[in-house]
């Protein structure tokens, strides 16, 4: 039913130049609508899904824009024009990405001002792109030998291009890469805990919405036929970062709903507003800067996510996005190391965090396919000696061996590799996606499939393999029933099993566990416990910070203590129960 709808929208808008009651400002609005529509779709991917904020991305359309019109205009036809475009404002995308990304947060944007101006005046003042006079004359598009010279005959090129690109970044988002970038929502740890490069995943969302940029720039060259660096300013890129934020940001349906609203709303207040005031001074501007404020203000989140509930409602169906499952060619496992064999040896590992030594001198020794409880009262360094131990912070001093192999220097995504997968204390899951999604990530490391394959969809069977193997991992931890839901709206104790689900389908030689039982009811930590049991029978190390004693005293082959950050006791449970320096530590405040 859904497909049937899009269909006819799409064929009435298809339908629209050639209409004798369509006036032809709504052919010219729909043109700018559409072109804008492919740039704030990269804003979404941007903004939305890498949390990056660019200002720049009207200089990329720029930069797509001259080089279809040289390529044409000198070269080649306009359609060959069409790939060197787009390769060459991803290309620079690259490289502006490359010095400018390892910048965060608001020094990023910044950054990105600063690229918008340098690229805005490289095009006023080259000879090549005719200074700030532009290049005019620029070869109009062909279609099979007819020049499409007049806005309705183009229009069907734009509505071609936006549908493609729709279709591309939905694609992409819902890939293997894709989901890397959408995991930067759940901040980088998270993602590089999974294996995930986040620096690669956010050039890969820079350089995918600079082609669109260039797609866009290709089109509003060939649109125009005269470009000069006006339209591709600093004031041109916040207004796409505009649109986004008012369509919303989340969703690639926000992007053509912001530019919509913003072009149709500026064009009624520059019609209206001068018959209002009796004068034909910039009133639009500051009419729109008021009505902004208040659309923020009534939808912070823009307007997408009020519009999708009422078509939601209008549908009586909840909205769930499943996929496709393949039981097809399975994800590659990882050997288990052999039973009893030394699998990690940690020595005099020290952590600091200014004069407060939060680990001191730490050395433990784990064997494969043992079950390690790590207690102790709180603040005594369990969880940054499992950050130490995964690479999310750097020791000090000392030596972490993993299988053999000195780890100490070993960055998070590089300990993951090895087959060391964890959960966290405080639990971190990307809010944007669903249960399984969530799930999924896991498997990164053993997938394959990259950015070009995930949006021309060419990965379905690899991506089929992924969720199968997710959803099986969400049955062995009992949530399958909720693997479509929000991932957010699971119940504290039930989000932290997602983590183990999670953690399983990095297929781990290692699993390390930051109390997992926190927030569970009795049947739920029985069911944890069984699963556990069972991770042990098949050969998995599993190494856990717990405060629930009676869970953790049932289930460990051995306990590690830690007071003040360094080791006070170990030992098999019962012993431990039994150590006097235990109890007056820890264990004499524990029920
Ligand atoms: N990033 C950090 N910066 C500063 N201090 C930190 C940091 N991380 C941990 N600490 C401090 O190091 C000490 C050990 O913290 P840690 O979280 O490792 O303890 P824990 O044994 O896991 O405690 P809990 O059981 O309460 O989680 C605490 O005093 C904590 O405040």
């Amino acid at each position: 039913m859904r497909r049937v709808i899009v269909i006819a929208i799409i064929f009435l808008f298809a339908l629209l130049p050639v209409l004798p009651f369509v006036p032809r400002f709504w052919i010219t609005l729909l043109n700018t609508i559409g072109i804008s529509t492919i740039v704030v779709m990269g804003v979404v991917v941007l903004t939305g899904c890498a949390s990056i904020t660019s200002f720049a991305q009207a200089a990329f359309v720029g930069v797509g824009a001259y080089t279809a019109a040289l390529l044409s205009a000198n070269l080649v036809s306009p359609w060959v024009a069409l790939i060197p475009a787009i390769a060459l404002t991803g290309f620079s995308a690259y490289l502006i990405g490359v010095v400018t990304l390892r910048l965060s947060g608001h020094y990023l944007a910044l950054a990105t001002i600063a690229w918008s101006i340098t690229l805005f005046y490289a095009f006023g003042v080259s000879d090549l792109l005719g200074r700030f006079d532009g290049i005019t004359s620029i070869k109009p598009v062909s279609f099979f030998g007819m020049p499409l010279r007049d806005p309705s005959e183009f229009y069907y090129v734009i509505l071609v291009a936006v549908l493609l690109s729709m279709l591309a970044t939905h694609n992409f988002l819902y890939s293997r890469v894709g989901r890397s970038v959408r995991a930067l929502r759940g901040g980088r740890t998270v993602a590089e805990a999974n294996g995930i490069n986040s620096t690669a995943a956010r050039q890969v969302a820079f350089v995918y919405s600079a082609c669109l940029a260039g797609l866009s720039g290709w089109l509003f060259a060939h649109l125009q036929r005269a470009i000069n660096p006006t339209p591709f300013g600093l004031s041109v890129s916040i207004e796409y970062v505009l649109k986004a934020v008012v369509g919303g940001v989340s969703n690639i349906g926000g992007a053509l709903l912001g530019s919509a609203i913003v072009t149709l709303t500026q064009d009624q207040l520059q019609n209206v507003l001068p018959h209002v005031f009796g004068s034909n001074q910039n009133f639009e501007a500051v009419v729109f800067g008021i009505a902004l404020v208040a659309l923020l203000q009534w939808a912070p989140e823009g307007v997408w996510p009020s519009f999708s509930k009422i078509i939601r409602t209008t549908k009586k169906s909840s909205k769930k996005r499943k996929f496709k499952m393949e039981e097809g060619p399975k994800l590659p496992i990882a050997p288990l190391p052999e039973r009893n064999t030394i699998l990690l040896n940690v020595e005099g590992l020290s952590k600091s965090f200014g004069g407060l030594h939060a680990v001191r001198d730490m050395s433990l020794q784990l064997s494969a396919g043992e079950v390690v409880g790590l207690i102790g009262p709180n603040g005594a360094g369990k969880s940054t000696t499992f950050n130490l131990l995964t690479g999310v912070i750097q020791a000090d001093s000392g030596r972490v061996v993993y299988r053999g192999q000195d780890i100490s220097r070993w960055i998070s995504r590089d300990v993951a590799q090895l087959g060391v997968a964890r959960t966290f204390q405080h639990v971190k899951l990307v809010p944007e996606m669903s249960v399984i999604e969530n799930v999924v990530l896991g498997t990164h490391l053993r997938t394959r499939s990259g950015a070009i394959r995930g949006t021309l969809a060419l990965n379905s069977s690899e991506d089929g393999a992924a969720f199968a193997e997710a959803y099986n991992k969400l049955e062995r931890v009992g949530l399958s029933a909720l693997a479509y839901e929000p991932a957010t709206t699971l119940a504290l104790g039930q989000q932290r099993i997602v983590e183990v689900a999670r953690a399983l389908c990095l297929s781990p030689a290692l699993l390390m566990l930051d109390e997992p039982a926190a927030g569970l009811r009795k049947s739920e930590k029985e069911k944890l416990a069984e699963l556990l049991q069972s991770l042990r029978a098949e050969g998995i190390t599993i190494l856990m910070v717990e405060h629930d004693m009676e869970f953790v005293m049932g289930l460990v082959d051995r306990l590690i203590v830690m007071n003040f950050g360094s080791k006070l006791a170990e030992g098999r449970p019962d012993a431990i129960r039994a150590d006097p320096e235990v109890i007056r530590a820890y264990l004499g405040g524990v029920t």
